[in-house]
């Protein structure tokens, strides 16, 4: 395809809001050359606000039919913004249909620049950047974060004991550290340390917070066996062997070749050595291997809308979704774009339903392994048919075998939960507000972008967990349960019940030998579940080291599988 057609396609994709830059670009089989796609995309969106008023004064689209808006807007960034003008063949008719009206277009591109209060290049101040903070997440596999504290107080940054209060950006030159994950740093927005030694040497990931956040909940302990179902690029990966210590064993599996060889690159550079890369679909792992038998927690962060993530550039594809859509409006004479606008919801909710019934696959997928007993879910989207949808439908369908962890193990201190009027009724379990809530409360969300947002990306994060293998007619559901305290009460209850099943397998030993296994068990348990606990909750609260290691990744991250 002309590859200004298929630039147009793209940015209709992005008004319409189906995947995000680099997704559509960079991540776009179709495209050969991506880099100048990329480029293309951005410098248009850039300067959309300029073009779209040179667009409309000249009338441009009402005197060359053929042109649509998306394609006349990427043609008029090349002829009026590149010195080499529009890169096409003179006898293409859309490039034609453009020159033919250059002199005017130069002319309203003057006025425009002026109007807008744009720069000399077209671009208005502050439309290029969006204030997020810069979060670094410290390899603890390499240094400690008060070696890199250290360190960056030594390069002249000022290091601030305690994060700006109401939460902000830290501003130019200072950095803090995070108060929820403590291997976590958070820089100025816009701070370049692509070219700083510790990035280049693996000690610095550049990692959004949020996505730091499913490895930080799952929290395996050091010898667990662990399977990343859906792992490449790979950061939510390199974030488990880090908080694993690099013991025990990691499945990194991932249906994409080439995001898989990135994962390797990635968690090579990152010093993890308990990793093993699968390219093969999660969905069809067997189960019942020697490694796969013994798997007792599972991180999945399958493909989704990415509707969560913004760059500094995705706030721009709103503002032209937006103009895009009353351009379309006015556009279109016989049905005022309401039938447009119908069929494009239309589309969306197609796309949304069909990623979350992969997304239930997925974790009921992951709940038959036969160990397993800790599943982590996270999405990228703000969408609840992805989120709080997926989850009421995994209760549904595995509840009483499978539970929500409660919020005291979900990064407790945490402030933003799920909705709770986005949690789907379900028959015998779920009906009332309070229950409601009370299933919203044990997830997490993040709201993209500032000030009114959390200052990172769109996220949404649950945990599941098995209650028992010979589950449990009776057992109150967790929020049915008292208090806080019932949830705890129905922990012990399934460790007890864990405990049992365990103990099928000890028939036949005396009783004598049986209650010194059960002894050893006991110590063995203590001593896993205090393994778990010095990487969850509780650090969370009280900000301490090691809340699981570092990780997150955004799927679209390319060559660098830094999460911009
Ligand atoms: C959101 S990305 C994962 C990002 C990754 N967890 C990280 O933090 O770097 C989703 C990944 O799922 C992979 N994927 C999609 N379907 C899959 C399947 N059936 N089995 C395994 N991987 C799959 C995609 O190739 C993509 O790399």
């Amino acid at each position: 395809m002309n590859f200004y057609k298929q630039a147009a396609d793209i940015l209709d994709r992005l008004g319409k809001k189906e995947g995000s830059i680099k997704g559509l670009t960079l991540g776009n089989a179709e495209v050969t050359d991506k880099k100048r796609m990329y480029a293309v995309i951005c410098e248009t969106l850039k300067h959309n606000t300029t073009l779209s008023l040179v667009l409309q004064e000249s009338k441009l689209l009402a005197l060359e039919k053929k042109l649509t808006r998306s394609l006349a807007l990427l043609l008029l960034h090349d002829l009026l913004l590149q010195s080499r003008g529009i890169q096409a063949s003179d006898a293409w008719p859309m490039k034609q249909a453009v020159m033919r009206h250059k002199a005017r277009l130069k002319a309203e591109f003057v006025k425009a620049k002026i109007k807008v209060g744009a720069k000399k290049d077209g671009l208005i101040e502050g439309e290029d950047e969006l204030l997020l903070p810069r979060y670094v997440r410290v390899n603890l596999l390499m240094k400690t974060p008060q070696q890199v504290i250290d360190a960056f107080i030594a390069d002249g940054w000022t290091f601030l004991p305690v994060p700006p209060s109401p939460p902000a950006p830290p501003p130019a030159n200072t950095f803090h550290r995070d108060e929820h994950l403590d291997f976590m740093l958070v820089f100025p927005p816009k701070s370049d340390l692509h070219l700083h030694p510790l990035y280049v040497s693996g000690v610095l990931i550049l990692q959004d917070k949020a996505s730091c956040f499913p490895a930080a909940i799952l929290a395996p302990p050091k010898n667990a066996y662990v399977i990343d179902g859906c792992a490449a690029p790979g950061n939510k990966t390199s974030q488990l062997a880090m908080g694993m210590g690099n013991g025990g064993k990691i499945i990194a599996c991932d249906l994409d070749l080439r995001r898989l060889n990135i994962l390797k690159r990635l968690t090579t550079k990152a010093g993890c050595t308990n990793i093993t890369a699968l390219n093969t679909s999660f969905l069809t792992l067997d189960t019942t291997t020697p490694d796969n038998s013994k798997v007792s927690h599972i991180l999945l962060d399958p493909s989704c809308s990415g509707s969560g993530i913004i760059n500094r550039l995705d706030h721009l594809v709103d503002a032209y979704a937006e103009e895009q859509e009353q351009a379309t409006i006015l556009e279109t004479t016989t049905t005022g774009g309401a039938a447009e606008r119908a069929a494009a919801e239309e589309k969306k909710k197609e796309r949304l339903l069909s990623l979350g019934e992969f997304q239930v696959e997925c974790v009921s997928k992951a709940m038959t392994f036969p160990n397993v007993r800790k599943i982590s879910y996270s999405t990228c989207s703000i969408y609840a048919e992805e989120n709080e949808h997926v989850v009421t439908t995994l209760l549904k369908k595995h509840w009483p075998t499978w539970k929500l962890t409660p919020r005291a193990k979900v990064l407790p201190t945490w402030h933003r939960r799920g909705y709770p009027s986005e949690v789907c009724d379900i028959p015998g379990l779920v009906a009332t507000d309070e229950d409601r809530a009370k299933i919203a409360d044990c997830v997490v969300r993040a709201v993209p972008g500032g000030p009114e947002g959390d200052l990172m990306n769109g996220f949404f994060v649950a945990c599941f967990e098995r209650v028992g293998k010979n589950s449990l007619p009776g057992l109150s559901p967790v929020w049915k349960g008292p208090s806080i305290g019932g949830i705890k009460r129905t922990h012990e209850e399934a460790d007890e019940m864990d405990d049992t099943t365990t103990d099928a397998a000890t028939e036949g030993t005396s009783p004598a030998k049986k209650k010194k296994k059960n002894k050893k068990k006991k110590k063995k348990s203590a001593t896993t579940n205090s393994e778990e606990t010095s990487v969850t909750a509780g650090d969370f609260a009280s900000t301490a080291a090691g809340v699981g290691g570092e990780g997150g990744g955004v799927e679209d991250d390319e060559a660098s599988g830094d999460d911009e």
